[in-house]
């Protein structure tokens, strides 16, 4: 099993607040990765060191080392496009642009230089086929995204994080506004997602990390408590604060 991103000693600062701190662990590739933990324990935070979003926040300061497969990305000679487009991101609400379906995927291979119409004709229909809703907007394709369903909004989105071809894709809380047979859509969808690509993945569905993931990590007031087999940290777990969280008795 090869891994995609090996993070040491990592702490994240925002002001004077530590919101990680000293996290250790190594993300498998082509498995699915679940951040678990309370409310403001760090999921997000971490999960964005992981394609260097948190650059963007004012007074945040990020020490320690993340590989991305052997390279350091924040060493200084990266180039933050490049990671962005190798580690790409869904978020916990739909974002899509409010332009056609098709602008909006080939809106990142556009960015990147691809303008032949053929070619990205491929690439919308590559990704929407990869993100399993092509079938359903190939009719439509230049009708407005936003009139889509959420469930089928975030599908976009994924087929749009697709469109540039990365390795890994970041997802926050992707469901969190879904009922359930579009969350149950989605699962399939990431399962399947694996095959080709690493997958981190914030949830406070506990149900659903026990579906989906094969790794889950449990982060409580900054720190990684407990990281290992999504079966074990589950149902088998080493910390007493991992068992009282899994089990509901706090979070
Ligand atoms: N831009 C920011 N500036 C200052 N503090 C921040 C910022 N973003 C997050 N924090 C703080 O860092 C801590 C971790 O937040 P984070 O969003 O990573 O938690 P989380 O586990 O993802 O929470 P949730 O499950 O509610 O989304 C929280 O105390 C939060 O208030």
């Amino acid at each position: 099993m090869n891994t995609k991103f090996s993070i040491k000693d990592l702490n994240l600062h925002y002001g004077s607040f530590k919101a990680l701190k000293d996290i250790n662990i190594e993300i498998p590739e082509n498995k699915v990765t679940a951040l678990i933990g309370p409310s403001g324990c760090g999921k997000s935070t971490f999960l964005k060191t992981l394609n260097r979003m948190n650059d963007l926040v004012n007074n945040v300061k990020i020490d320690g080392e993340i590989l991305l497969e052997k390279e350091n990305i924040y060493a200084s000679d990266i180039d933050i496009t490049d990671l962005r487009k190798r580690v790409g991101m869904v978020f916990q609400k739909s974002n899509l642009f409010p332009m056609s379906i098709y602008d909006n995927i080939a809106y990142g291979p556009r960015i990147h230089g691809i303008t032949n119409k053929k070619e990205l004709d491929k690439i919308v229909e590559k990704s929407l086929r990869g993100a399993a809703i092509w079938d359903e907007v190939k009719d439509r394709l230049n009708k407005n995204a936003l009139g889509l369903s959420g469930g089928q909004q975030q599908r976009i989105c994924i087929a749009r994080a697709l469109a540039v071809e990365p390795d890994v894709l970041l997802m926050d809380e992707p469901t969190s506004a879904l009922d359930p047979i579009a969350t149950l859509k989605i699962e399939e969808l990431i399962k399947e997602l694996k095959k080709n690509y690493t997958i981190v993945i914030v949830t406070h569905n506990m149900a659903q990390a026990t579906r989906i993931s094969d790794n889950t990590a449990f982060f409580l007031m900054g720190e990684l408590i407990e990281y290992g087999d999504t079966k074990e940290v589950f149902n088998n777990p080493t910390n007493e604060k991992t068992k009282d969280y899994v089990t509901g008795r706090f979070g």
